[in-house]
């Protein structure tokens, strides 16, 4: 049976409490005597700069770290031991960035994945397995056949096959870990109206996001940790902006960091990268664009626009059926990435953690794997060139690592970021395709990020940035809105981040009289 999610245990009793937590690894603290209590049917939002301690702090309410000093408490009693995975799973749930769903798996499958019959002799009965799944979703609201496959799943839909398995162990506490990090704007206004339904039904939250407008939209309280320090737990109403960023940076209160104003590209500068016609069966239909040496364009649009294939295109991922790309007037093949790269190409890919990074190698190999020639004569390697360019590259991006040999997995995510971006500029590249390029940086580091891009584009790259969201936006010196695969809209200097939006919804648009 499904345990209700109004069953409490103690009730009244936070849902979740860390008492005077720390943590260490190796000679890096995480941690530092941190509190925090998450009451039943709040919704907590956990914030901080990256490295702060937010996943670490994530890892010991979740059992999969263990404190080196402090309590843990869940529903007022003593967390389960460590290890004891089945007790932690009755009592809370984290919903990660990365989906742990098994896309050849049915919903039904995924939602009672291990648990499909009551003992292992017995056969899995599937028309009651799917029945029981009909219902769990029911419970919570989820529209979805338990019959289809999970592959095809939005990624809304996926996180809340994951919520709902969750809340079928019992738990009535959920971590959600940057959870619009893949979402447009629709996916993250469905996904927060099913989490305000759930905590209607006293499901309590702790949020981590580095969206400060979606910890004012959904949540009750937040807590800021700094340096792995608690800083702040205030309630969010009445919590202005510039005391939250104050909180999470240590700068006075009011002094608002510098933002870049665009210069304006020279219209006669060399174009670097044309676009020609550019046809990718599923994903666009004759794009054509051009960005000119010290000029960044951003191709903005949701997730299903086909923006992110067309930057990849041009970088070499794709085969294209239709269309040129050109370089610096050389064309490139698709599907070619040694060919794009060769030609001057850098890419930020769109996910990190599939495409960005090899993470048991140290930060410096994975800042430097582009930079092949620059390493060492005739394909070789040679160390102190590595590094020399990893060194510089650390400092120039300040990715936050203990040494320069760290695996890049034991970096903070916004770190781990900042590493995606230093190895697409390690080889200083003409064109920077960079795809949600600030994507789990924190706020200061994302002015920081943009900054540099604006460096690279200053020193005469052409940059396509290619994002649905407004700060990364707000970067270009114009930018061309695609929905449904093609290009509807352009806007040049001037825009506002609603303009934006209502183009990439579809409410607005049209491209006529603007160079593309
Ligand atoms: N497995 C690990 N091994 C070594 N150091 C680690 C490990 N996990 C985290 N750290 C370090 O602990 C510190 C806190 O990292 P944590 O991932 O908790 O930060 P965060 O607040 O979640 O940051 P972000 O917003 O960038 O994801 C960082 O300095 C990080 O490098």
């Amino acid at each position: 049976m499904t345990p209700g999610v109004g069953d409490t245990v103690a009730d009244g009793a936070p849902v979740a409490e860390a008492i005077g937590v720390s943590k260490r690894y190796g000679a890096t603290v995480a941690l530092r005597d941190v509190h925090l209590t998450v009451l039943p049917g709040e919704s907590h939002a956990l914030v901080g700069r990256n490295g702060a301690g937010k996943s670490t702090l994530v890892s010991l309410l979740t059992g999969l770290a263990k404190p080196d000093a402090g309590t843990l408490r869940l529903d007022g009693r003593a967390a389960p031991a460590f290890g004891d995975t089945g007790a932690w799973r009755s009592r809370v749930a984290c919903v990660h960035q990365h989906s742990t769903i098994l896309p050849e798996l049915t919903v039904a499958e995924n939602l009672f994945l291990n648990r499909q019959s009551t003992s292992a002799l017995r056969p899995i009965r599937w028309k009651h397995l799917r029945r029981r799944a009909a219902e769990l979703l029911g419970t919570y609201g989820v529209d979805l056949d338990p019959a289809s496959r999970a592959g095809e799943l939005t990624v809304v839909q996926r996180q809340f096959v994951e919520i709902a398995r969750a809340l079928s162990f019992g738990t009535r506490f959920v971590v959600l870990d940057e959870p619009t990090a893949a979402l447009d704007a629709p996916g993250a206004d469905r996904l927060f109206t099913r989490l305000r339904d759930l905590r209607q039904q006293g499901v309590a939250f702790l949020y981590i996001s580095h969206h400060l407008r979606e910890v004012h939209d959904l949540c009750d309280r937040v807590t800021v940790l700094r340096d792995a320090r608690h800083v702040l737990t205030a309630p969010v109403a009445g919590l202005g902006r510039d005391t939250l960023v104050a909180a999470m940076t240590g700068a006075p209160e009011g002094r608002a960091p510098a933002r870049h104003v665009p210069a304006p590209a020279r219209r006669d500068a060399p174009v670097l990268l044309s676009v020609e016609d550019l046809t990718l069966p599923g994903a666009c239909h004759g794009v054509s664009l051009t960005v000119r040496a010290g000029e960044a364009v951003g191709l903005a649009g949701s997730a299903v626009s086909g923006n992110v294939r067309v930057g990849e295109a041009v970088a070499g991922l794709h085969r294209f059926r239709a269309g040129r790309v050109e370089v610096a007037g050389r064309a490139l093949r698709g599907g070619d990435v040694p060919g794009a790269l060769a030609a001057g190409v850098g890419l930020v890919p769109e996910d990190r953690h599939r495409q960005g990074l090899v993470p048991g190698r140290g930060v410096d190999e994975n800042v430097t794997l582009t930079a092949g020639a620059r390493l060492g004569p005739f394909g070789t390697v040679r160390p102190a060139r590595v590094r020399a360019l990893a060194g510089r590259l650390i400092e120039d991006l300040a990715i936050g690592t203990p040494t320069p040999t760290t695996p890049v997995s034991a970096l903070s995510g916004g770190n781990q970021q900042k590493a995606v971006v230093a190895r697409a500029l390690a080889t200083g590249p003409r064109v920077l395709v960079a795809i949600r390029p600030a994507n789990g940086v924190d706020v200061t580091a994302k002015e920081f990020l943009h900054g540099r891009i604006r460096r690279a584009v200053t020193d005469g790259a052409a940059a396509l940035i290619v994002s649905d969201e407004p700060d990364d936006l707000r970067a270009c010196d114009r930018v061309l809105v695609m929905r449904e695969g093609r290009i509807t809209a352009a806007f040049a200097t001037g825009w506002s981040d609603e303009q934006l939006v209502a183009a990439m919804e579809g409410i607005t648009g049209s491209a006529e009289g603007e160079e593309t």
